[in-house]
């Protein structure tokens, strides 16, 4: 892994991008290091892929999945053209797939990768056709990403409107444009959007790091408040929707997503605002049948104990770090996917909508 920083190539259309493939290395934008310095990390290596995601340099369910393909896409060119070239590009899937336990589009790409592995019959063919591979789970995000923001318009009524979002969903969290904030920059340009408030997202700070930067940077009016502050937004009556991301979405609707995610359903149900999950169908697990079988990750406690690098906390206090939370269906208003809008979405609609995958 190398360091350098370079200017961003495509910022004006779908957001900052920050996952680049350069045909034999990957560049990913360091988030760790956002706001305050972009650098731009370079890598040549499956594992050191892996730690990037488990490091989160790149977060955010679709970037991980997409990061976690071209993450293969270096395993072979690593393999080369021994005689163990796919034990070799199998063992970096599996080292790939412990990098994070939530987000399932991570290994809903690294299922779609060993298939296309095993109808390879050349070290030299797995090269070209999983970068094929991992270059369309790109491409098919962002357009999915596009087709999310139409369909959400269309059930948000056509009236401008404040919302308030959570954690970081935008081009930076997917292949560009973003989900919720995809939808954010629709209501932008069909102006439709009076303000966006970005909840700061403790412990890790996507909101008032990342989502805050992000919109700033394309001039897209947005208030940064404290994760706390959100029941007494709501009750002021000027957001008409709660828009989030997802990182699994099962079969009866329930959704886990960023922690305190669940806190903003139940403050908008109380106060009769809309609330929207926007994902793409690689968010959806059919497998699993609701909310309390997906795992959950919890990380170090330094992450609450300190804000970067500065203690908040005294020295060596118990934490309790879960990052994500499961939000029951019943709380959600619509779940929107490339496929289409379900509103109030059950068992029923999940399965009509897709009991299969594609
Ligand atoms: C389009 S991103 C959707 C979710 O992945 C997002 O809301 C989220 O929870 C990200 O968590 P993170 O821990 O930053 O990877």
């Amino acid at each position: 892994m190398t360091e350098n920083c370079v200017p961003n190539p495509d910022s004006n259309h779908l957001g900052t991008l920050a996952i680049i493939w350069h045909g034999d290395h990957l560049a990913l934008l360091d988030q760790r290091q956002l706001p305050d310095q972009e650098i731009w990390l370079t890598y040549k290596d499956a594992s050191a892929v892996a730690d990037a995601i488990r490091d989160m340099v790149v977060r955010g369910a679709p970037a991980i999945g997409i990061s976690a393909a071209y993450g293969v896409v270096l395993a072979a060119h690593q393999a080369g053209d021994t005689k163990d070239w796919r034990a070799d590009i199998e063992v970096a899937i599996e080292v790939l797939a412990k990098s994070r336990p939530t987000a399932v589009n991570l290994f809903w790409a690294l299922e779609r990768m060993k298939t296309r592995l095993q109808a390879c019959q050349s070290a030299a063919e797995a090269i070209a056709k999983l970068t094929g591979e991992a270059e369309s789970i790109h491409a098919e995000d962002v357009a999915a990403n596009r087709l999310m923001g139409r369909h959400a318009l269309s059930v948000m009524g056509d009236e401008p409107m404040a919302v308030l979002t959570h954690c970081n969903t935008g081009a930076l969290a997917t292949g560009g444009y973003g989900t919720a904030l995809g939808v954010v920059r629709s209501l932008w340009h069909a102006n439709r959007l009076k303000r966006v408030y970005a909840d700061e997202t403790r412990p890790w700070l996507q909101g008032s790091r990342l989502t805050a930067w992000e919109l700033q940077q394309e001039g897209i009016p947005v208030t940064l408040n404290a994760d706390s502050a959100a029941a007494q937004i709501l009750r002021q009556g000027d957001v008409r929707w709660v828009i989030v991301g997802a990182d699994r979405i099962t079969a009866n609707g329930d959704v886990a997503n960023k922690i305190g995610t669940y806190n903003l359903a139940i403050l908008a149900r109380h106060h009769g605002v809309r609330f929207m999950v926007v994902a793409p169908s690689s968010t959806v697990d059919m497998a699993l049948a609701s909310g309390e079988d997906i795992p959950i990750e919890e990380r170090d406690g330094t992450e609450v104990r300190a804000v970067r690098g500065v203690s908040i906390a005294p020295d060596g206090v118990d934490v309790f770090n879960p990052v994500f939370d499961v939000t029951p269906a019943e709380l959600v208003d619509a779940i929107v996917t490339e496929k289409g809008v379900i509103e109030r979405p059950d068992r029923d609609a999940m399965q009509a909508m897709f009991a299969t995958r594609d």
